[in-house]
């Protein structure tokens, strides 16, 4: 089943011109329109994501990445495109500030790359994903509490540290946390942007593991953004390149990875064997 069907998805940051996106992109070898000075964060973004399956974002820093990661999860607003998403049969870019709302609530669940963005480190641990749940109406605090639980035994938070301030938690714990809180309310949805910044080698097999072992349990159709060829390894089915706000390669990772069909991709892998 489809889970999202992305076309023409473009951001631009700034004016924009008529001549932007003819005098940007890969074979421009620029993202700012030369005219008007806009960026061209991206353009003209197609992609599917199947109930089930984990679809890697990869490329270099200002490639494009985290602004589709963004307009998928609500937080930032498109200039062009639309998004067909099943949850509700319509286009998520014509949606209104309740529609979104609820969307971010119940269907949608983000991984922010940076912690503070996620989450509030003044609360507890157990009171960000409470928040969560009490957004989608959960009231009982019992409930709640038995909730947050078995979340943090899901993604293996120490449930004798759910009431510890966050900002006392290591950086795996806080991406634990998140990833906790972002599935809280079992969404169709989860879009994790470089989930594993500023994590160290070992933790960031473990978090991913997890993730994995979690989004295959649920079915989850999850979207993974990195610049980190590894991540993608680890998680994605199939992989899209992006260089420049444009897509230049798409396929199974395997392919991807093995047999890169573009002089970009091949670079890209070559820079990290
Ligand atoms: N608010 C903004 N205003 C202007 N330009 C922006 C803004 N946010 C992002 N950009 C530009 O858009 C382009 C794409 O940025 P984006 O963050 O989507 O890329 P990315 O591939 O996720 O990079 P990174 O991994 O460094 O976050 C970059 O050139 C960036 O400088």
């Amino acid at each position: 089943m489809t889970v999202l069907d992305v076309s023409n998805l473009t951001k631009i940051y700034g004016e924009g011109c008529p001549d932007c996106l003819d005098l940007t992109g890969p074979e421009m070898g620029r993202n700012q329109c030369p005219e008007c000075g806009s960026v061209v964060a991206c353009a003209d973004v197609d992609f599917e994501v199947f109930q089930g399956e984990v679809l890697g974002i990869v490329g270099e820093s200002g490639s494009g990445k985290s602004s589709v990661a963004e307009m998928l999860s609500l937080d930032l607003e498109a200039t062009g495109g639309s998004v067909d998403y099943h949850a509700i049969d319509g286009d998520l870019l014509e949606t209104d500030y309740q529609q979104r709302r609820e969307l971010q609530d119940f269907h949608v669940g983000m991984v922010h790359q940076h912690v503070r963005d996620g989450l509030n480190l003044d609360f507890s641990g157990g009171g960000n994903v409470a928040e969560k749940l009490l957004s989608a109406g959960w009231r009982d605090y019992g409930d709640i509490r038995d909730r947050v639980r078995e979340l943090f035994e899901d993604t293996e938070v120490p449930t004798d540290r759910m009431d510890d301030a966050t900002d006392t938690y290591s950086g795996g714990m806080q991406r634990r946390v998140q990833i906790a809180k972002a599935i809280a309310n079992d969404p169709s949805l989860v879009v994790l942007d470089e989930p594993t910044t500023g994590l160290d080698v070992s933790v960031q097999a473990r978090v991913l593991d997890m993730f994995r072992e979690i989004q295959r349990e649920q079915g989850l159709a999850t979207i993974v953004v990195s610049h980190d060829l590894g991540v993608i390894r680890l998680l994605a089915d199939r992989t899209l390149v992006m260089r420049q706000g444009r897509i230049v390669e798409r396929g199974l990772t395997d392919r991807v990875m093995e047999d890169p069909h573009h002089e970009y991709t091949q670079t890209l892998i070559n820079s990290v064997i």
